[in-house]
């Protein structure tokens, strides 16, 4: 089939280089004409595992071509797969995807996470909601848990399902206002485990319980599930925020109270400020403290900040007074109050505490003896639970971990 794909970000960009190498022949446009010409070039700046190897490959046969603009031609389905940040009182703010939909000759197709009830409002437009991870974006879209397609009759949702036809997941086809329900409801459930766990972590430092055992003793229960349970600094990323806020605002004009939802976000902010009182409890004041951060990004295995909650607890530390340096394999770049240095052990030099913000798998096998050499005062707080303790200890470490 003769796909088009608008917008090439996360979203688009692998549904564009997914759809290629299953096949297809695909157009992928962006406005902006920077990335284009970068795409065009095989150029991906997108940290996401695979993802650079299918776009040589569509550009090397042919099946894949980027172009500058949102209007696509001669295609068979467009799929719509710009932004939808988060607008006015919570909702989704849908100009990008109405700009590309009044310009949609042919059937659209809505992979943009989008309010209940918008492909409604268009006749002939078809939801078919995304659900891959950053950071495993393209084995999500190759190998989906599900696929969800929401049309206004089964023929034409069927069509946009067989698209997939090679990927063999299962398919639940249904109402488009239903397929954009699925999408909220999921993410959102998400967050609801994992501000639970994060209670539940906070919970463990009071009875002096190890939340590690907790959550092993939970996700062995098919029904709990074993994913969403490691407590962290707050769920972040540029959707659980947004989609939860969503989802709220939906639930607020239908006169719906979510108390469930709207306790998983308050949960939530709360988790960057637990953070710093701990460090706070343990070392005093913070004014003129030099911390280093390890992890800037929202999550391991992506490079992407959107919403991190590392810089929100970074924010407060800076805001308190603290001197900021961090080291993230895959941050380069200084921000605002933060020195970013080449390695961990740079961060460590003289630093007065060291903090672990994401649980990038390395921070696991760092070499602490030289670590501890560097550091001003041997003290690590680790809210991802990666540093090993007995490792950390034996190079002279105290190790304060989130949840024990
Ligand atoms: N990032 C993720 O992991 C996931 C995101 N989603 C949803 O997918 C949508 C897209 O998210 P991302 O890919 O992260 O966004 P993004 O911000 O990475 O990419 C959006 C792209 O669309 C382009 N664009 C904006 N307006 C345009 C227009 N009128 N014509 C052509 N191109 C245009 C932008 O230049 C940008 O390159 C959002 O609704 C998001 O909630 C869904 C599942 C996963
Ligand atoms: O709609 C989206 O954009 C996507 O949002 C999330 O994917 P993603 O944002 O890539 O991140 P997750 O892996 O879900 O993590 C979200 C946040 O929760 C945190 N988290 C996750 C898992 C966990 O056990 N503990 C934990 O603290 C992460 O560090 C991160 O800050 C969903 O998992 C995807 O299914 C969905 O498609």
């Amino acid at each position: 089939m003769r796909i088009g794909v608008v917008g090439a970000g996360y979203v688009g960009l692998t549904t564009a280089a997914c759809f290629a190498h299953l096949g297809h022949q695909v157009v992928c446009a962006d406005v902006d004409e920077s990335k284009v010409e970068a795409l065009n070039a095989g150029e991906v700046a997108l940290h996401e595992p695979g993802l650079s190897d299918l776009v040589a490959e569509g550009l090397g046969s042919g099946g894949l071509r980027f172009v500058t603009g949102s209007r696509l031609s001669d295609v068979d389905f467009t799929f719509v797969c710009v932004q939808t940040p988060t607008g006015a009182d919570g909702e989704a703010d849908l100009t990008a995807v109405e700009e590309v939909l009044d310009q949609v000759s042919g059937p659209a197709v809505v992979k943009s996470t989008v309010p209940v009830g918008t492909a409604a409002k268009h006749p002939g437009v078809v939801s078919n909601p995304e659900f891959l991870r950053e950071g495993h974006a393209v084995e999500d879209f190759l190998r989906p848990q599900r696929i969800v397609v929401g049309a206004q009759d089964e023929r034409q949702a069927r069509a946009v399902a067989d698209l997939y036809g090679a990927t063999r997941a299962p398919v639940v086809l249904t109402d488009t206002t239903s397929a954009e329900l699925v999408k909220y409801a999921s993410n959102c459930f998400l967050a609801l485990k994992l501000s639970y766990v994060n209670t539940l972590a906070e919970l463990c430092e009071h009875l002096d319980a190890d939340i590690d055992g907790v959550t092993e003793g939970m996700r062995l229960d098919n029904r709990i599930g074993a994913s969403c349970l490691a407590p962290g600094p707050g769920w972040g990323g540029s959707c659980l925020p947004k989609d939860t806020l969503a989802l709220l605002a939906t639930a607020r004009t239908a006169g719906i109270d979510f108390a469930t939802l709207e306790a998983a976000i308050s949960t939530n902010h709360h988790q960057p400020r637990r953070v710093v009182d701990r460090i706070r409890e343990e070392v005093g004041p913070l004014d003129g403290v030099r911390i280093g951060l390890l992890g800037l990004t929202f999550k391991a295995g992506t490079s992407d900040l959107r919403d991190s909650p590392a810089l929100v607890v970074a924010g407060i530390l800076s805001g308190e007074g603290a001197v900021l340096v961090a080291y993230d394999p895959c941050v380069e770049q200084d921000r605002p109050g933060i020195t970013v240095l080449p390695s961990a052990v740079e961060a460590a030099e003289g630093a007065d505490v060291l903090l672990v913000l994401t649980e990038w798998p390395e921070f696991a096998e760092l070499d602490w003896p030289e670590l501890a050499k560097r550091v001003r005062n041997p003290l690590i707080f680790d809210t991802r639970g990666v540093v090993p303790p007995g490792k950390a200890a034996e190079a002279g470490f105290r190790l304060v971990r989130t949840g024990r």
